[in-house]
């Protein structure tokens, strides 16, 4: 077959235009209902169907869902895999996006506000998808702009409940920050039980406590916490967190922020999402005070009606896996925009270890407030650490880095202690490592013993049904000699966005496959 037999791009576009203008027509839907289901506006469609936009296979397989079309179906069905031929270094330089953590706290933060919310330079992940999923389905207008990173959202005057997209809240353990911005729409209310990564038993009930003073009681029955709210009072009032965790903090905020009076709120997490939130509560005309410390003074405001933009800062656990996939292959690499404020310890860990990297000077994100830099990394000689790693609530270690850790500490000479006291199942997915010939020891569900150096052999390996730990697999896979096949990898897009595009123009070969 010569390019002659196949239709010009141009062409090719106007075709599938025509045909996704009839599948629409055919489902009785006008452009302006179909944009909705997408999330983008009625001009975007136009366009589309003009054949005057460029397809990605991403947006036709969101057409097809919309449209329910079989005829636009691209690609077979079935989950991803990848092929992933390692032991070659990485070049250049890559970006980091932004976090997952802080766009589905803002994500439900919205639901407090009347106005219009533009969150900007928002993750196109899946976890980000399900939560706008479930927005949608309860009546909240989510428009994503042409470029498709600003998000424009608009809550309705009444939300529908009841029609709650149940079986995607369950996939997310984000929905439980439903709870304090419903507390204030709604006198009683179910939500599906919050879901997220298998890390093992992740308690709620840190947000029960602090959400009841401000009137919320909570059951849970048959896969559903039934809420129910009583008016809470006008008096001040302080909450004390019994765990420093990072949404429960997000709770308590949001619940505080249309509070009557004001809430305190002792033993709060400092860390990069709640700071993201606080910094967009504060665009609301919330008082926040502490902003970055352990106690946060809020100053409730019982109508919020703004319009606002804010744009959500840069990830530090892509940071953190971008870097690992550069210590690994022994690469000299530049992460650009790394949120150096959120990721002190780390580095500090990494130099002890023998890391050689240097950071340009710091500058803000476009947040005004998060100190980012560029670090580049340099081909180095790793060794264990004298003291085990382990992480602590932020300013320590983040836990959600610790996993990447387990993949450097295989890479250094002697034996590492890494110690994740937080979760019960995590550090367990990580003696998957040991497939691809890492010494990662098991000590107790809490702890692994890691020797090094490896040499890193090539294998195939199913996906743990764990974020972090999955992409260390990869990671490691990477610094592997010969191919790697890494199956049912759909559980990384839930928190990272073209992560295979971006090792790919760096000088990785990974291929996506499907059965
Ligand atoms: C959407 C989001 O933002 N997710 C993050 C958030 O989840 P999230 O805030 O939901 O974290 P959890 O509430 O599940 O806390 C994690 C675990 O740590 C334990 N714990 C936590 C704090 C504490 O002071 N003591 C304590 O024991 C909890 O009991 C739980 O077992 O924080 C976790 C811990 O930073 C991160 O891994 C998640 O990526
Ligand atoms: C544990 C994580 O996320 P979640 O809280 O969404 O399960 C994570 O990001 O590693």
């Amino acid at each position: 077959m010569t390019a002659h037999d196949f239709p010009s791009t141009d062409t090719a576009t106007r075709r599938i235009g025509s045909l996704i203008r009839d599948a629409r027509r055919h489902r009785g839907l006008t452009q302006a209902q179909l944009a909705e289901r997408l999330g983008t506006s009625q001009s975007a469609i136009a366009r589309i169907e003009q054949g005057g936009q460029n397809l990605t296979l991403e947006l036709l397989s969101r057409l097809s869902d919309a449209l329910d079309s079989e005829l636009l179906r691209v690609g077979p069905a079935g989950p991803a895999h990848l092929r992933v031929t390692g032991g070659r270094p990485l070049r250049g330089s890559v970006t980091v996006k932004s976090s997952k953590n802080a766009a589905v706290a803002l994500l439900c933060a919205a639901l407090l506000n009347r106005g219009r919310t533009t969150l900007r330079n928002v993750a196109r992940i899946v976890e980000v998808e399900r939560i706008l999923d479930v927005l949608r389905s309860i009546g909240v207008a989510a428009t994503w702009d042409p470029d498709g990173h600003d998000l424009t959202l608009v809550v309705p005057d009444e939300l529908d409940l009841v029609g709650i997209d149940a079986d995607t809240a369950r996939r997310t353990r984000s929905i439980i920050m439903f709870l304090g911005p419903l507390l204030h729409r709604a006198p009683g209310f179910d939500l599906p039980y919050a879901g997220g990564c298998d890390l093992g038993t992740r308690t709620v009930q840190p947000h029960m406590i602090a959400l009841r003073p401000f009137g919320l009681e909570v059951e849970a029955r048959a896969g559903e916490y039934h809420a129910t709210v009583s008016a809470p009072g006008t008096a001040d009032r302080t909450i004390v967190l019994t765990e420093r965790g990072d949404t429960v903090t997000e709770n308590a905020l949001l619940a505080a922020a249309r509070a009557d009076g004001t809430t305190t709120i002792r033993n709060a997490s400092c860390n990069y999402m709640v700071q993201d939130l606080c910094l967009y509560l504060q665009l609301l005309g919330v008082g926040i005070e502490g902003l970055g410390t352990t106690t946060l003074v809020v100053r409730g405001r019982p109508v919020i009606d703004a319009d606002v933009d804010y744009t959500i800062s840069e990830d530090p656990v892509e940071a953190m896996s971008l870097l690992t996939a550069g210590i690994v292959t022994s690469s000299e690499l530049t992460v650009c925009r790394a949120p150096v404020e959120f990721l002190e310890i780390e580095l500090a860990v990494l130099a002890e270890m023998g890391l050689r990297y240097t950071l340009s000077p710091e500058y803000l994100a476009d947040n005004g407030h998060t100190r980012l830099a560029d670090i580049t990394i340099s081909p180095s000689e790793l060794h264990a650490p004298i003291d085990k790693i382990h992480p602590m609530p932020f300013p320590g270690l983040n836990i959600d880095n610790l996993p990447f850790f387990a993949v450097i500490a295989a890479a250094a000479g002697g034996s590492t202690l890494i110690h994740d006291w937080v979760y019960d199942n995590r550090a367990i997915h990580l003696s998957d490592l040991t497939r691809l010939g890492a010494d990662v020891r098991l000590l107790d569900p809490h702890r692994v013993l890691v020797t090094g150096p490896t040499h890193w052999s090539s294998a195939e390996v199913v996906c743990p049904p764990a974020l972090r730990p999955a992409v260390c697999l990869l990671l490691a896979m990477l610094a592997a000699k010969g191919t790697s096949v890494l199956r049912n990898v759909d559980i990384i897009a839930r928190g990272y966005e073209q992560l295979y595009e971006r090792l790919i123009e760096m000088g990785a070969q990974i291929e996506v496959f499907r059965d």
